[in-house]
């Protein structure tokens, strides 16, 4: 494994009965990056992400996590991620933990996502995009290094959404996380992710740069359109293995 390779993996493919899910992906994720999947419904993206999480087993080939800098593990958000309704927003991060540190973390962690007035609230009393910070406030508990996030802001209308782009962003550079997002919003990935990964016919994929300057929307459109030509296109006109 490179040095600065944080997840590695190795000619995967993943067969549901009959059904090819994903055949021979190779991909490598640095250390920090932050990775978007996308591409057609049913391309696999969602597999892979399990597969990453270690909640399902590949068929073939295997995928390496560097551990020396995995301290914890890695932890996945969900769009429909479900907060316990009879718990409050601060018991939801600490599980009634009473020790002190648990608790001192989940106030750090719902300042972080701008929810420290929030701490005694129950889920039903916030709105979509609010338990939506709580579910990535969770995730964070355990300090992960890796962060897997499943269409995390799909219910969310446009403004809450991009306030939360916004946010995942500035945590997972200043947390140094890698990060990979699947997403059906080519424009997300163009605006968040410093690599983008094309899924294709579950065996062919396209990889682009994103953008650097997300404050220059002309550049990220650009992106965007690459992209989404790389989705509709019969044959993606760059494949390049990692
Ligand atoms: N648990 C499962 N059992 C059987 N087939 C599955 C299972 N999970 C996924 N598949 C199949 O594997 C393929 C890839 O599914 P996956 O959910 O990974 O795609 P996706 O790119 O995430 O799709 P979407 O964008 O629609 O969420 C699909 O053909 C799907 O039907």
């Amino acid at each position: 494994m490179k040095t600065n390779t944080m997840i590695k993996v190795n000619n995967i493919g993943k067969t549901y009965n009959n059904q090819i899910a994903l055949q021979s992906v190779n991909l490598d994720i640095h250390n920090g990056e932050f990775v978007a999947l996308v591409g057609m419904s049913g391309g696999g993206k969602s597999t892979l992400l399990r597969l990453i999480a270690g909640l399902e087993k590949p068929t073939s080939g295997s995928i390496d996590i560097d551990k020396t800098k995995s301290k914890s593990l890695v932890r996945m958000m969900f769009q429909e991620d479900r907060l316990l309704p009879w718990m409050t927003v601060i018991e939801n991060l600490s599980f009634k933990s009473k020790k002190p540190e648990d608790i001192k973390h989940a106030k750090e962690l719902l300042d972080l996502v701008e929810l420290n007035d929030y701490a005694d609230h129950y889920p039903n009393q916030l709105s979509g995009g609010q338990k939506q910070r709580v579910a990535l406030a969770r995730a964070l508990m355990t300090d992960p290094e890796i962060l897997l996030l499943d269409e995390p802001l799909g219910a969310l209308d446009a403004l809450t959404r991009r306030k939360m782009q916004d946010l995942i962003l500035d945590i997972c550079k200043k947390q140094n996380l890698t990060t990979v997002l699947v997403t059906h919003d080519v424009d997300e990935a163009a605006r968040m992710a410093d690599h983008i990964v094309v899924m294709k016919d579950s065996t062919n994929y396209f990889e682009t740069d994103g953008p650097k300057d997300i404050r220059n929307p002309g550049q990220v459109g650009l992106v965007a359109e690459k992209v989404l030509d790389a989705i509709l296109e019969e044959k993606p006109h760059v494949m390049k293995t990692a």
